[in-house]
């Protein structure tokens, strides 16, 4: 999305502009490095949330307990003081977080803001008066904002010991303050926004008035978290609980979180830094260059972009922004040419005939030449298909290797089945959400007729076939990540509570050579599992038809539910973890796959949007399901948030 925005020049853009640029070009190479890894922001500060955010990094909020009161006097520079203290405000939330809420994060970023002037450091004023006396020693002076940044990198040892590195920077921002009258400085701290701000202003809002335009810094965000534009005021590694401690050898940067994160790089990966760093020298000189910069964003040559009121402030919508509307406005589009395509079976075409031209490809698929035309230029440009172009040839199209992997229908982490319960089952179920919104139901009776109601419940072979290929496919992708996230060693029997295809079990069987697995479903169900049974299926998974509400459970010390319970209305939930709770013997595990929602409920966007089809169910984040099976008696041992489509949790029964 950010790609085309950050190949211009940050001076082009407004202020606002240039920092988004700024972030995500630092940020996009390291972002896709923390896929699967639960980064925190140990701070509640909307301003730290809005710059993480728009720089595309998925994380959850835990605000740090750590009071902001260490001894000025010990400290020989202003910045060594921010970063200490945001060195402490991040450790303070990594060590919690194992404690008070039962998962280690990977990444804990810490951050401090402070202003000086005359050799004064300046915090958060307690009262008006405190306002008043910070504000009126700025007036007509430059002052300097240091803002510190601490990330303190969190590895679970086999012991479920953590050992904490360390990486901190600073950066410093210059800013002149106009001489301020009297009715102009109360008139300001008369407005409540100096009181939680470091300085007493805000210059992102209000406190914007109080500085010397003619001075004003093009990027005022003042954000290290991209770049480090000092020498690393420290980089070592504090004492953990455990005391085991590393030191990171180099000056601490962006580029060394890399390395930190992904130990092996790879050469793609050694481009990037490369690139990551000669932005970064761009970004130091941006952010200390003295300009406003009011030019607006255009699009066209002609065609300037209108005002738009964000919280109170005329301000432009960014490229970014614009783009990423787009991307919603016209996300069914893509999906529905997705489903399209993948119906017609055009990426099992190419990927037998690769390098056909549009009219060879309607005369297979029998479909019209226009329509298959438009078809493949759209794939083209969603990065499913590639064309080719021949000097005074028509195209000729091939897979990408997106399609190669995931859309044929023979690939071995085929999406082909889920595409076609998206298109057959979800597509007409979200074409109906308005009143699914209205009325807070189910709406298969008013998308789906009698007939194709019995065709895709699980009374028609063929619906009960094409849902099963559905979870087939998803399980087989995420399968062996979820079969692999806990030490199981000490189970010997597993039972897989509506396992459907049994794909899910032939992993664990894989992947556990002392664990013998149970499929457990409802009778039509299982004896359709002969479709999926792997080439070489393992004698140790085994197939037992009934109904986990009302029939006795198959014996085992391990329990697996994955994507049962969210699907489940609560009376329901209840009475199967009623059901496993007394099938388990102390020490029976209990273990549960699903999409975890953040504790704010803030993402991800795949668990949000599912609850819109407004199954009987409800999806959870970590916490509501453990303490859910906490109410059956379950302990929780283990989370892992994963970057494959479910997480998982272990559970003990106490
Ligand atoms: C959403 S699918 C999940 C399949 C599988 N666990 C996975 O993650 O791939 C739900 C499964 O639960 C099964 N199921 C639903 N109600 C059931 C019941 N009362 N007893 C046994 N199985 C049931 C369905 O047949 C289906 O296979």
């Amino acid at each position: 999305m950010r790609r085309d925005a950050a190949g211009g020049s940050c001076c082009q853009f407004p202020r606002v502009v240039q920092f988004d640029l700024k972030a995500t070009m630092v940020l996009n190479p390291v972002i896709s490095k923390l896929a699967g890894k639960l980064v925190v922001l140990a701070s509640a500060s909307p301003r730290r949330l809005e710059i993480l955010r728009s720089a595309g990094l998925r994380f959850e909020v835990v605000p740090s307990w750590f009071k902001e009161t260490l001894d000025k006097g010990l400290f020989k520079a202003p910045h060594e003081y921010a970063v200490e203290t945001a060195k402490q405000k991040a450790l303070e939330v990594a060590r919690r977080m194992p404690f008070k809420h039962l998962k280690t994060p990977d990444i804990v970023i810490g951050a401090d803001t402070i202003v000086t002037v005359d050799g004064m450091i300046l915090e958060k004023p307690v009262d008006k008066h405190d306002a008043y006396r910070m504000l009126s020693s700025l007036s007509g002076k430059e002052h300097s904002v240091f803002t510190g940044v601490a990330i303190v990198l969190c590895h679970e040892k086999e012991n479920e010991e953590v050992d904490y590195q360390l990486v901190d920077f600073y950066e410093e921002t210059k800013v002149k303050f106009a001489d301020l009258s009297e009715d102009m400085l109360w008139e300001y701290i008369n407005s409540g926004e100096p009181m939680d701000k470091a300085g007493g202003y805000g210059i992102q809002a209000l406190g914007g008035m109080l500085v010397d335009t003619s001075t004003l810094p093009s990027c005022s965000d003042n954000l290290p978290i991209s770049v480090p534009t000092q020498p690393p005021s420290s980089s070592q590694a504090l004492p953990s609980h455990n005391s085991s401690v590393r030191r990171p050898s180099s000056p601490c940067d962006i580029q060394r979180l890399h390395t930190q994160i992904t130990p092996t790089a790879s050469p793609a990966l050694k481009v990037k830094r490369e690139d990551s760093e000669s932005e970064s020298s761009q970004t130091l000189v941006n952010s200390t260059s003295k300009h406003t910069d009011n030019r607006k964003v255009k699009l066209h040559d002609n065609a300037t972009l209108p005002s738009i009121t964000r919280r109170g402030q005329v301000t432009e919508p960014t490229r970014g922004d614009l783009e990423r509307i787009c991307e919603l406005m016209d996300g069914f589009k893509a999906s529905k040419a997705l489903f399209t395509a993948s119906k017609l079976c055009l990426f099992d075409l190419l990927h037998s005939r690769p390098g056909l031209d549009a009219a060879q490809v309607a005369q297979e698929i029998k479909a019209s030449a226009k329509g298959t035309e438009c078809l493949l230029e759209a794939c083209v440009s969603l990065g499913l298909l590639k064309s080719i172009e021949k000097a005074c040839q028509k195209p000729v199209y091939e897979n990408a290797d997106l399609a190669t992997d995931f859309l044929r229908s023979d690939a071995p982490c085929s999406l082909h089945g889920y595409l076609q319960h998206c298109n057959e089952t979800m597509w007409p179920l979200f074409s109906h959400l308005e009143s699914a919104v209205q009325e807070g139901t189910s709406q298969r009776e008013k998308a789906f007729s009698k007939q194709m109601l019995q065709e895709t419940s699980s009374s028609s072979r063929e619906g009960k076939l094409r849902f099963m290929k559905a979870m087939h496919n998803i399980a087989k992708i995420t399968g062996k990540t979820i079969a692999t996230a806990f030490d199981l060693s000490t189970y010997k029997s597993a039972c897989d509570l509506g396992g459907c295809t049994g794909a899910l079990a032939y992993e664990f069987a894989e992947a556990h050579p002392g664990l013998s697995v149970t499929v457990f479903d409802l009778p039509a169900v299982v004896e359709l599992n002969e479709f999926f049974h792997p080439q070489h299926p393992d004698n140790r998974v085994s197939f037992v038809a009934g109904d986990f509400l009302k029939d006795e459970l198959p014996k085992a010390d391990l329990y697996i539910l994955a994507r049962i319970l969210h699907d489940l209305p609560d009376e329901k939930v209840h009475i199967l973890l009623s059901k496993i709770a007394d099938a388990c013997t102390a020490g029976c595990g209990l273990l549960l796959s699903e999409i975890f929602l953040d504790e704010d409920r803030r993402g991800p966007s795949r668990g949000l949007l599912q609850a819109l089809s407004m199954s009987e169910g409800k999806q959870r984040s970590a916490t509501e399901y453990s303490l859910l099976l906490k109410s059956h008696g379950f302990i929780t041992a283990h989370i892992r948030h994963t970057d494959n489509l479910l997480d998982a949790m272990l559970c003990i029964k106490a």
